[in-house]
C-alpha cells in the first residue's frame, strides 16, 4: 500500500479578482519508507497540497489517501497516520513545553506518553526547556516544539513543511539527524524545502511543482544524472556573447555555465576570449540540485506552463 497518494488533485481559490487555480491535476504517489521532497518556487502550491493532505483544506477535485484512508471521507483514520509540522508557529502561550506535548498526545488519544515525550525532548535539544512556558521560547525553540508536537503520536508518515526556514545551523543538523533516524526506522517522510542542498542530501525522490503543476517527478539521482555534469563559474564585469548568455545563470558579477565535459568547458572559455570577456576567479564544479531545479523551472516556462 502506498503511504500517500494524490490523485488528480486540483484546487481553485475564489479570490476577489476571480478564481485562482493553485493546484492543477496533481498526481503522485509516495511509497512507504520513502524520504520524499516536494520542491517549487514561492507560490507553487506546496503548502496548499500539504494542507489538503492534512485535511486543513479541501481539494476542488481529485482525491488524497493516506495508507489507504481517504482524507475526506475517513478523516480521523487518515489524520492519525500523519505527523504534520506546519510552516507557521501557532501555540497556546499559557502552557509549558511538556504540557503542550501532553495535550497533543491527548488529542490523538495516546495515554502515558511521557517516555516518548522525554525522548523527543532529548533528541530535539529541548530537555532543559520542558518546564518553560511556550511564550518564553525563542522562535527556533518554538519550531523544535512544533516538530515534537507533530511526532508525539509516533505517526508512520511525517510531513515537514519548510521546517528549517529561518532556523540556525545547529537545529537543522539536530532535526535532520533525528528525522533521518526515524526514516531509517521505517517512517515515511514528506518534506518541502527551499534549501535544495538539504533536499539533495536527504530525499530519495523528488517532485517539482510550478504554478500548481508537477513539472518533474523522479529519483534524486536520476534528476542529478540527467543534468549537465559540470558548471563553469566565473566573475566578470563584461556582457556575455549571446550564445553563452542564453544558457548562463548570472547573479550579480557571477556567471555560471553548464558544461558536459572538459571539451565543452574549453569551448566556453574560447568563446569568452573571442568575445573579449575578461574573467576572474574561474572555477569548475559538479552540477547540483539547484542547477537541475533552475533548469526544470526554465523549461517549464518555455513550454508555456500557465
Ligand atoms: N486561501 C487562499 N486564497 C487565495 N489564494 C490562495 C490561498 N492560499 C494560497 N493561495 C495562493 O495559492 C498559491 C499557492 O500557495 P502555496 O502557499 O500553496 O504556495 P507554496 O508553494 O507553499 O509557496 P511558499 O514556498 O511561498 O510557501 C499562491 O499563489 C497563493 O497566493
Amino acid at each position: 500500500m502506498s503511504a500517500v497518494s494524490f490523485s488528480s488533485v486540483s484546487k481553485v481559490f475564489n479570490t476577489p479578482k476571480g478564481p485562482f487555480q493553485a493546484l492543477d491535476d496533481v498526481t503522485l504517489t509516495i511509497e512507504e519508507g520513502e524520504f520524499f521532497g516536494l520542491l517549487g518556487p514561492n507560490g507553487a502550491g506546496k503548502t496548499t497540497l500539504i494542507s489538503i493532505l492534512a485535511g486543513l483544506a479541501r481539494a476542488s477535485s481529485g482525491s488524497v489517501s493516506v495508507l489507504g484512508s481517504d482524507v475526506q471521507t475517513q478523516f480521523a483514520a487518515a489524520r492519525r497516520q500523519l505527523g504534520v509540522v506546519p510552516q507557521e508557529l501557532v501555540f497556546d502561550p499559557f502552557f509549558n513545553v511538556r504540557e503542550t506535548l501532553r495535550l497533543q498526545s491527548g488529542y490523538f488519544g495516546v495515554k502515558n506518553n511521557d517516555a516518548w515525550i522525554d525522548e523527543l525532548l532529548e533528541n530535539l535539544g529541548l530537555a532543559d526547556k520542558a518546564g518553560a512556558n511556550m511564550r518564553q521560547l525563542s522562535g527556533g525553540m518554538k519550531r523544535r516544539v512544533l516538530v515534537a508536537q507533530a511526532l508525539v503520536h509516533k505517526p508512520p508518515i511525517i510531513v515537514l513543511d519548510e521546517p528549517t526556514a529561518g532556523v540556525d545551523v545547529e537545529l537543522r543538523q539536530t532535526l535532520w539527524q533525528f528525522v533521518a533516524r526515524l526514516n531509517k526506522q521505517g517512517h515515511t517522510v514528506l518534506l518541502t524545502t527551499h534549501y535544495l542542498e538539504e533536499a539533495e542530501a536527504l530525499c530519495t525522490r523528488l517532485a517539482m511543482l510550478k504554478r500548481g503543476r508537477v513539472v518533474a517527478l523522479a529519483r534524486t539521482s536520476e534528476l542529478l544524472g540527467a543534468a549537465s555534469a559540470n558548471v563553469l563559474r566565473f566573475k566578470t564585469d563584461d556582457a556575455l556573447p549571446p550564445q553563452l548568455a542564453a544558457q548562463a545563470r548570472v547573479t550579480g558579477r557571477v556567471a555560471q555555465l553548464p558544461a558536459q565535459d572538459a571539451q565543452e568547458i574549453e569551448q566556453h572559455l574560447s568563446q569568452l576570449r573571442a568575445a573579449g570577456v575578461r574573467v576572474e576567479d574561474v572555477e569548475i564544479r559538479k552540477a547540483d540540485l539547484e542547477d537541475v531545479f533552475l533548469n526544470v523551472m526554465a523549461q517549464a516556462a518555455g513550454e508555456g506552463a500557465p
